[in-house]
């Protein structure tokens, strides 16, 4: 059969083996692969509820439509000198598009509640050593499910993206009933096995902040573009060929519109004081589009971190008032902020990992930005002491403790006088950013600005983040399929069904 076929529009409905077979390298040697995908327990999967809008979105079959230059993003500057950008970019130029039948699958990579992810490469000889990544999601299952809508967000943000700790994607199509993403390849697994690697399961306070301020960043550019990130977790953090982290998984993502607003530093929650939700500029949760918007800007930070210092000295005191005259008697000489982040945007949607859920979420009262906030901190002490702060019995009573519980910390053994101090501060952010209320959460009112300018991060130097050399860098990946046996897929996993189990995504407890 012609590839060409499989894009031509026909009637037939195709299986995923027929497809993955047609994609799949010409050798049909059968070789043995044990490399199973992982799966998280279930209590770590990701869901949402039909709580807010989910159930109530028709069902569209608007994915894809074979990608041409048109139907995705292709500005990536970014990612103007990267081979596998420049051989998409070649293909597209030859063909006037790109589709399934131009790439090799290679093996199955991992798979998750919308499909299954494959390592492939594209089949032109001179794209040699270019490894993708392969989201094929089911349209047909999606939409019976009512998760169509879903796959369409997160196909509407990663053609947004284009920043050095997110993926990006280099085409999207579809093929008969399935719906493609091609995106950067991963190879080193993701944070939550890395961990288990680690001497006694968990980062050392150095990995740690290392891993964290890629994720703020990440999380900062995610607000930007009114992009509300809703499942960080060290299952959806994966580390690049360098090192460096990539937040993936953008399904149970909110989009939002972001309007910037000017902020004065006195308005920070620790004030105690906090500003009204700007009534004039709300983020909105319903458009569709996303507009990449201004950064944050700063004037006179030294100013900040001063006032900050004396209105924490006053808000210490738990005397609000004196709180007060400091914000005011510094509000006419404070720098302002331009803040662009949604942090006014609500959502009532049930959505995230039971331990990674914040409390206005498990409520219902309604959510915004300040979610990723709280994320981070249970991720941060994820990494640091091996496990989640309110994990529970059971699903249900880690929800309540989410709720009543305050955070508390293990006791860390055997810490030098030096690893203490910094375990300190490191849990002074993580108590910020496990406030329950979440207009006092840090963060909730200037965004990443504020989480930045901790002193667990003291020393970093944000815009060089991405130099600096990561705490782990995996081994080069594995020579090209071609004449490496192992790297192949086999043909029992390239024809094996995706095999969604209910029970494994099901949640009851509303
Ligand atoms: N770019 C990538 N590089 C390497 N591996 C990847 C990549 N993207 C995804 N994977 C692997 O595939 C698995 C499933 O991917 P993903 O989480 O995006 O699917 P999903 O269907 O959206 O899952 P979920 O149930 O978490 O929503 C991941 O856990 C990871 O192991």
């Amino acid at each position: 059969m012609d590839s060409h076929e499989l894009m031509s529009p026909c009637s037939c409905v195709w299986t995923l083996s027929q497809l993955v077979s047609m994609a799949a390298i010409k050798e049909e040697s059968d070789y043995d692969s044990s490399r199973s995908s992982l799966t998280a327990p279930d209590s770590r999967r990701s869901w949402i509820s039909d709580i807010g809008s989910s159930s109530s979105i028709s069902v569209r079959s608007s994915i894809g439509g074979g990608d041409t230059p048109a139907s995705s993003c292709r500005y990536k500057p970014h990612k103007a000198n990267q081979a596998e950008w420049e051989a998409i970019r070649r293909l597209r130029a030859a063909t006037g598009r790109v589709g399934l039948e131009h790439f090799r699958l290679v093996r199955r990579l991992g798979s998750g509640d919308l499909g299954n992810v494959y390592l492939c490469r594209l089949r032109e000889p001179w794209s040699t050593g270019c490894l993708y990544a392969m989201k094929v999601v089911d349209k047909e299952a999606l939409a019976f499910r009512k998760k169509l809508r879903r796959a369409e967000v997160e196909r509407d943000i990663l053609r947004t993206l284009d920043h050095p700790f997110l993926p990006t994607l280099y085409a999207d199509f579809e093929a008969s009933h399935y719906a493609c993403l091609v995106m950067e390849f991963c190879p080193g697994g993701d944070l939550h096995v890395a961990r288990q690697r680690q001497p006694g399961r968990r980062f050392s306070i150095s990995s740690t902040r290392f891993y964290v301020a890629e994720t703020v960043l990440a999380l900062e550019y995610l607000h930007m573009m009114g992009v509300v990130y809703r499942d960080l977790k060290p299952e959806n953090v994966l580390v690049r060929g360098d090192g460096h982290i990539m937040l993936s998984d953008f399904d149970l993502s909110l989009k939002c519109d972001v309007v910037p607003k000017l902020l004065r530093h006195t308005n920070l929650p620790s004030s105690g004081k906090l500003p009204p939700p700007p009534s004039s500029s709300p983020s909105s949760c319903v458009p569709p589009t996303i507009q990449p918007v201004l950064s944050c800007i700063f004037r006179g930070v030294h100013k900040c971190h001063h006032a900050a210092k004396e209105r924490d000295a006053a808000s210490d005191g738990g005397d609000d008032d004196s709180a007060e005259s400091v914000a005011a008697a510094t509000a006419t000489t404070e720098p302002e902020v331009v803040v662009v982040e949604p942090v006014a945007a609500r959502s009532k949607s049930f959505v995230g990992t039971h331990e990674y859920l914040a409390p206005e979420v498990i409520s219902g009262q309604g959510h915004g930005s300040a979610v990723d906030w709280w994320t981070l901190g249970v991720f941060m002490y994820e990494m640091v002491y091996g496990r989640t702060p309110f994990k529970g019995e059971t699903n249900e009573k880690t929800l309540i403790n989410i709720i009543k519980q305050p955070v508390t910390f293990p006791p860390l053994a055997g810490a030098g006088a030096g690893e203490w101090e910094e375990m300190r501060t490191a849990q002074e952010l993580m108590i910020q950013l496990l406030t329950k209320n979440p207009k006092k959460r840090l963060g909730s009112v200037m965004g990443s600005a504020e989480v930045k300018r901790h002193p667990f991060f003291k020393g970093v130097n944000w815009a060089l983040v991405r130099s600096v050399r990561p705490p782990e860098v995996p081994p080069s990946p594995a020579p090209a399929p071609a004449t490496k046996k192992v790297m192949m897929m086999s043909r029992k996993e390239r024809q094996e069904p995706y095999n969604y189990r209910p029970e494994d995504h099901h949640f009851e407890y509303f």
